[in-house]
């Protein structure tokens, strides 16, 4: 199991990477997600022993790195998938990923697999995206690495192809049974394909937990916010249940919150059914195919966002009834 303690990463004098601490699991697929420069690929090169750490240590069987004495990248037998494929263009799709490996018969299952066995003898550059990307994952796969590190690997690929590729590639991981670590810029993809999600800011780890978790039960605001849309309601916390200008829901407090509080509110968890003598406003509506979401005001200038089917009309400035329509406990917030 892969082990990470009290890892810190420096850049001059700024620190990049904070504290971090984790144990990957052992066919874990966890997803680490967070803002531009929050430090997740720095955290990837560093556990591949590309960049020199300040502080902490990683372990792994029978290897233990650390700030003092480093093991180099080629000992800690780790297998890297990265955006742009890196695939050499000389070699074939059979020649790439049977690089330096020792048991060919490996590349065969996985060529088979990932679906490449009609492109054994193609150059990768007449493969498209999602192809170069099965190849780099096949060559990664065969050679049997401990635990496999993804920068994001589906950036450079169109919409449709991410989302049948993203299972794909779990998919791949979970048959291999080879744990990883997958960063990402897509909030949706860390929630769907994770076994656990972390949530970086500014190179420190605010919350690594199940995705279910992570999204109902944010450990700040900050990852409630960054994990979808959010909205937060003024109540008053007594127990397990908050009174609000809605009425009453089932609240969860977070960190020990109790008395005033914010509700978060997903899209979901509201309903909204326009009507003349409504409790909100409608400040603006945007069409997004199988649904709407729409920003109401509601008392206290208070603005919710609510997702409702595409059937349901209301303009800007239209009055709107809106209610909590949720009956599992919502995140509390100190106000
Ligand atoms: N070689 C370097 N020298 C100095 N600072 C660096 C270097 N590489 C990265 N940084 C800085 O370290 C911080 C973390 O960068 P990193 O690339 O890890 O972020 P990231 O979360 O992967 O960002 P993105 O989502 O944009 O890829 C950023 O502020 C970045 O500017």
């Amino acid at each position: 199991m892969l082990n990470v303690s009290h890892l810190s990463v420096d850049y001059g004098s700024t620190r990049v990477v904070d504290d971090l601490n984790l144990a990957l699991g052992k066919d874990e697929v966890l997803m680490l997600v967070g803002p531009t420069g929050c430090g997740k690929t720095t955290i990837l090169q560093a556990l591949a022993g590309l960049i020199p750490v300040s502080a902490g240590e990683i372990a792994l069987g029978g290897w233990r790195s650390t700030a003092k004495q480093p093991v180099p990248p080629e000992k800690r037998n780790v297998g890297m998938v990265f955006q742009d494929f890196a695939l050499f263009p000389h070699l074939t799709v059979q020649e790439n990923v049977c690089f330096r490996l020792k048991d060919t018969a490996l590349a065969d299952h996985w060529l088979e697999l990932l679906g490449l066995e009609n492109f054994r003898q193609a150059k990768p550059a007449s493969l498209s995206g999602g192809q170069k990307q099965r190849v780099a994952l096949a060559r990664t796969i065969a050679h049997q690495p401990a635990f496999i590190l993804l920068d994001e690997p589906l950036s450079n690929l169109d919409a449709a192809l991410k989302d049948s590729l993203r299972w794909e590639i779990r998919e791949a991981l979970k048959a291999a049974g080879i744990p990883a670590i997958w960063v990402t810029h897509d909030q949706e993809e860390a929630l769907s394909v994770g076994d656990r999600v972390g949530v970086l800011n500014g190179g420190k780890l605010e919350q690594l937990d199940t995705p279910e978790t992570c999204f109902a039960e944010p450990a700040s605001r900050f990852v409630a916010r960054f994990l979808g849309e959010a909205s937060f309601l003024p109540g008053e916390l007594q127990g397990h249940q908050v009174t609000t200008a809605l009425g009453p829901a089932p609240g969860i407090p977070i960190d020990g919150a109790s008395g005033p509080v914010d509700l978060l509110l997903r899209p979901d968890d509201l309903s909204l059914i326009p009507s003349q003598m409504g409790n909100g406003v409608v400040d603006w509506v945007r069409y997004e195919g199988c649904s709407r979401l729409f920003a109401v005001q509601i008392a206290d200038g208070v603005q919710l966002k609510v997702r409702t089917s595409h059937e349901v009309q209301a303009e800007p400035g239209a009055r709107v009834q809106m209610a909590i329509t949720t009956t599992h406990p919502l995140a509390a917030f100190s106000r």
